[in-house]
Formats: structure tokens, sequence, C-alpha cells
């Protein structure tokens, strides 16, 4: 199992590297950035387990030898926020990060699972897609934008509402898209079952959407979340590598092409998004099953899910766009 992380040198990218460094399930591990990786692999090799680490640059082929063989990749690369932007605001920068570095997987390890993390995800994941389409090699089993950050969060927040001592253990599908009003908690679909008295509602809700603001603005001009996507991170890439070696019934929402995925026409065809993250099985080969939860919402649920549609499309467009009509100074 060999496994990639491009953007390593980073704030997320040097604590996914050490999970990733310390998981026994994993091989070989790449490190990939423009800057540091060989200190950061350096470092990271006199830790005692299994994995072998090696950290690449873009010089010397770098990119060639990061990439080739590998199983997955996971895409912490490109700008973070500073207090008062959007996830949108960093398109400008990121999309092309992300075009660039998944047209290296097209040309070195074109049968990878690709893990996007950088954002706006909303975006760059269709734009992950369309560079994999024109290469020919696309299967959209195999990709996925990491929403996980939101469902860790729900988890956490619920627990200081129901006293749960283990929050990781209830499951709460967290849907949609990765910015703001786009993130959906389905609340009502909890397992096991969280009583959330009425007025807490809205506010639980909000947390769960603009939890990345609250860490934007505690982190005050230096960045956002980084040690808790790591965990979030790692948390979904074991899900993925666990499944590839075979263990069954492993489910997680993330951030799918749906179209591409078995039960996933039905669910574009009701929310009107070709992208979508949606709790899917994970197996063998990928994303093998979407479940559609968004049927189940209940009225408050419908309502938040309608203002989603509504950014999410445009996201995607724009995102798609990117590809299909570069603009001339990118
Ligand atoms: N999906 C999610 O839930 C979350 C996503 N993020 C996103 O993750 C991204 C990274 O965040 P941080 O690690 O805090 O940023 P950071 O600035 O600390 O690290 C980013 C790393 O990417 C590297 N990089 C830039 N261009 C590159 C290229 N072409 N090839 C390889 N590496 C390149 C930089 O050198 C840097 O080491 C941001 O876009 C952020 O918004 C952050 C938190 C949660
Ligand atoms: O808020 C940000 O910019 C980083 C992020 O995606 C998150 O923490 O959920």
């Amino acid at each position: 199992m060999k496994v990639a992380v491009l953007g390593a040198a980073g704030g997320i990218g040097q604590p996914l590297s050490l999970l990733c460094k310390a998981s026994p399930l994993i091989d070989e591990l790449s490190l990939y950035d423009v800057v540091n990786t060989p200190g950061v692999a350096a470092d990271l090799s006199h830790i005692s387990t299994p994995a072998v680490v090696a950290g690449y640059l873009p010089k010397d082929d770098g990119m060639k030898h990061a990439f080739t063989g590998c199983d997955v990749v996971i895409i912490p690369a490109g700008i973070p926020r500073k207090p008062g932007m959007t996830r949108d605001d960093l398109f400008k920068i990121n999309a092309g990060i992300v075009r660039d570095l998944v047209k290296g997987v097209t040309e070195y390890c074109p049968k990878a699972f690709v893990l996007i993390i950088s954002n706006p995800v909303n975006s760059t994941v269709p734009i992950a897609a369309e560079v994999l389409k024109a290469a020919g090699v696309f299967d959209p089993k195999k990709l996925f934008g990491v929403t996980t950050l939101d469902v860790v969060r729900a988890e956490t927040f619920v627990a200081t509402l129901s006293g749960a001592k283990n929050p990781s253990k209830t499951t709460i599908p967290v849907i949609g898209g990765h910015s703001g009003q786009t993130i959906v908690p389905l609340f009502s679909q909890a397992n096991p079952k969280v009583d959330i008295p009425a007025d807490k509602l809205d506010g639980l809700v909000y947390r769960v959407q603009f939890g990345g603001d609250e860490v934007v603005k505690a982190k005050d001009g230096t960045g956002s979340a980084t040690l808790s996507m790591a965990y979030a991170g790692f948390r979904f890439a074991e899900k993925i590598i666990k499944a590839v070696k075979g263990e069954a019934g492993i489910i997680e929402p993330t951030y799918v092409y749906l179209p591409g995925i078995a039960g996933g026409d039905a669910i574009a065809k009701e929310t009107g998004c070709e992208y979508f993250s949606i709790p899917v099985e994970l197996g063998p080969t990928g994303a093998e099953k979407a479940f559609n939860v968004v049927s189940n919402a209940n009225d408050q649920e419908k309502k938040l899910l309608e203002g989603c549609y509504a950014d999410l499309k445009g996201n995607i467009e724009k995102g798609i766009d990117f590809i299909k009509n570069p603009p001339a100074t990118k």
C-alpha cells in the first residue's frame, strides 16, 4: 500500500503524514510539496513503524518518483483561508494547483484513489474529475472530496448536548457540500438517536456549517483547521485502505460524482446536483453504493437542503468551467 500526500509540508500535510507513518496499514509513504519535503521525510523516517518514507520536490522529476505506483493520493495542497475570506476566495489559486497535481496523477498513477482536501472542495473535485476525464482515466468510484471534518464536527458538537462519552460512536450523516450552507447535517438520522432541544437545533446546525470559520477566527490570520483536518483526512483514508484490503460494511459520507456510483442517479435527480456528499459504502473498487438519505430528511432539513442546492450548483459549474473553458491568464 503506497500512499502519497501532496502538500505534505503544510499545516495539514505534516500531521496527516505523521498519522500515515504511524499506520501499520501503509507500506510506503511518499511526501510531495513545492518546499521542505526532504526535511519532513527525514524527520518521519526515524519513527519505528514499517512504512518507508521518501520526500520529493518538483525538481529532478520529483512528481514522477513521488506518484508512480501510488494506490492512494491525498491532496491537501493549496492556500488556506484568512479571516474575512470564503472558501470560494481560494479558487483563484487552488484551482490551478489541484488541476496540475491531478494531471500528474493521470500520468503516473491513473488507477489511484484520489482524496481531495484542498478548498473549495465543492469546486476542486469537479476540477479533478474533468482532468481525469480529459485523460480518459476517470473512475468516479475512486475520486473523493474529503468532507469527514464536517462529520467529525457534527459528532463532537452533538455530544456537548447529548453528553455522549465517546462522540465518534454516534453516526450522523452530514451531506451536501463543504462550505457554509452547502453543509447539511441530518441530525434526525443520527444513530443512536439524539434528542436535541428545539431551542438548540439552529445553533447546532450553524456550528457544523460554520465550524471552519470558528477555527479561522481563533487562528487570527495564521490559517485554518489543520490538526482536526489531519485527523479527519486520516480517518477517511484509513477507511478507504481498509475497504481496499477487504473489510466489509464501511460507510462514510464523502463528496462524489453521483452518476458514476450505484444508487447515485436517483440522488442526483432529487438534488439537481451531480456532485454531492452522501454516505457511501466503500469496497475494494472504491465507492460502491450511495445511500439516499436525502429522501428521509425532515421538513427542517429539507429547508436546509434548498439552501445547499442553490450554492452548490454554482460551485460545481465553476469547477467544470475552469477546465472546459480555461481562462486565458491562469
Ligand atoms: N476539506 C476540508 O475539510 C479542509 C480543507 N482545508 C484546505 O486544505 C488546504 C491546505 O491547508 P493548510 O495545510 O492549512 O495550508 P498550508 O499553507 O499550511 O499548506 C499547504 C501546502 O501546500 C503546498 N503547495 C502549494 N502548492 C503546491 C503544489 N503545486 N504542489 C504541491 N504542494 C503545494 C504548500 O507549499 C504548503 O506546504 C487549504 O486549501 C485549506 O482550505 C483545510 C481544512 C479543512
Ligand atoms: O474553514 C476553512 O477554510 C477550512 C475548512 O474547510 C474547514 O475547517 O472546514
